[in-house]
């Protein structure tokens, strides 16, 4: 399981009395995650998530606080901090910084349908238009310069198909990298698998875990999503979902000609992304009780999407 920091109760009910919220009646850390230590905890008022940050930008987080916050009043069902009777948000547990949330109703999903895919496409749809305007800035850590560095360190590790498969995409971000900056822009979600988004039946209850959000070009964040939900276990596109997500989405906003034509290399660059991080977290937690997703699952995505016959709905 994937809890790095286990806590015990009396120091838990020492965190949580300045809330307010009633005595603990329960707590039990969440298996699934593999960034965090969470905490699913029970109070007499109510059921809520307790995260304490292991790792990443940490400096970072009055960011993911101050977004979650813009995005609860733009009623998106998203986690946001709960404050002290004092109003403190950022607070800390155990030596690491600690949030309390609330805990969002429904379940993850794992085989997505059509339904789900237009839940998808519109909550992304009104992420992107509650942020565009008033964009909070903050560069992600996993972006093109880093592809390209990561990208190079790792080339002497794989085979020759892997290298070629992988070269040829390192080349496409050098040269698309100043068309792909000019995008237009707003706050992304960046992680938005399946595994970030709770459902009770076809209806979208909670997008979670925000900690890879940041500034940056919205198709970015689509190719992420649609790369996750729209894709069979070939790695292939499936074109009907693949139309759900990208119409519920374009009803809200609608695409540039310049996206139309970026479509296909940012398809390939989210591979990218997640091919290379999957490849260091296999190596960096090999061996130890942790949740490790499989590297090949966006290898053989990126080798499928070498053909992107699925197109933006773009009106020229
Ligand atoms: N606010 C919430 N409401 C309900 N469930 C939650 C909430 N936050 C987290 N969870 C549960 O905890 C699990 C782990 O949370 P999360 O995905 O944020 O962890 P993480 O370690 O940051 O994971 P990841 O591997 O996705 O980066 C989720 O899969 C979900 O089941
Ligand atoms: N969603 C990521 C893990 C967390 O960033 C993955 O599937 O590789």
């Amino acid at each position: 399981m994937s809890v790095f920091t286990p806590l015990t109760r009396p120091e838990l009910e020492t965190f949580l009395a300045p809330y307010g919220l009633g005595r603990l009646r329960d707590f039990q850390g969440i298996a699934a995650g593999t960034e965090n230590s969470n905490f699913f905890v029970s109070l007499e008022q109510g059921e809520f998530v307790l995260t304490l940050v292991e790792r990443g930008p940490i400096q970072d987080l009055p960011f993911f606080i101050e977004l979650l916050d813009v995005l609860h009043e733009a009623d998106l069902p998203v986690p946001y901090a709960l404050r002290t009777r004092d109003g403190v948000a950022l607070r800390e547990l155990a030596g690491k910084p600690a949030l309390l949330q609330p805990r969002l109703p429904g379940k993850h999903i794992k085989v997505a349908n059509n339904q789900h895919c237009v839940q998808v496409g519109e909550l992304l749809g009104h992420l992107h238009t509650a942020t565009q305007h008033k964009v909070l800035e903050r560069k992600t850590d996993r972006g093109l310069d880093w592809m390209l560095a990561t990208g190079a360190e790792l080339m002497p590790r794989l085979n020759p198909t892997q290298q070629a498969l992988l070269q040829g995409c390192l080349d496409e971000i050098v040269a698309h990298q100043g068309q792909i900056m000019a995008l237009p822009r707003a706050n992304l979600h960046a992680d938005l698998f399946r595994d970030n988004a709770l459902f009770e039946g076809t209806h979208l209850t909670g997008l979670i875990d925000f900690y890879n959000a940041c500034s940056g070009p919205m198709l970015y964040d689509l190719a992420i999503t649609l790369n996750d939900w729209c894709c069979d276990d070939a790695g292939q596109i499936d074109p009907p979902r693949a139309r759900a997500l990208l119409g519920a989405y374009a009803a809200l906003r609608p695409f540039t000609a310049a996206e139309a034509h970026l479509w296909p290399v940012m398809l390939r660059v989210a591979c990218v992304r997640f091919w290379l991080s999957r490849l260091i977290a296999a190596e960096s937690f090999a061996g130890m009780d942790v949740l490790i997703h499989d590297p090949a699952d966006f290898e053989v995505r990126l080798a499928a999407r070498q053909q992107v016959d699925i197109a933006l709905p773009f009106a020229l």
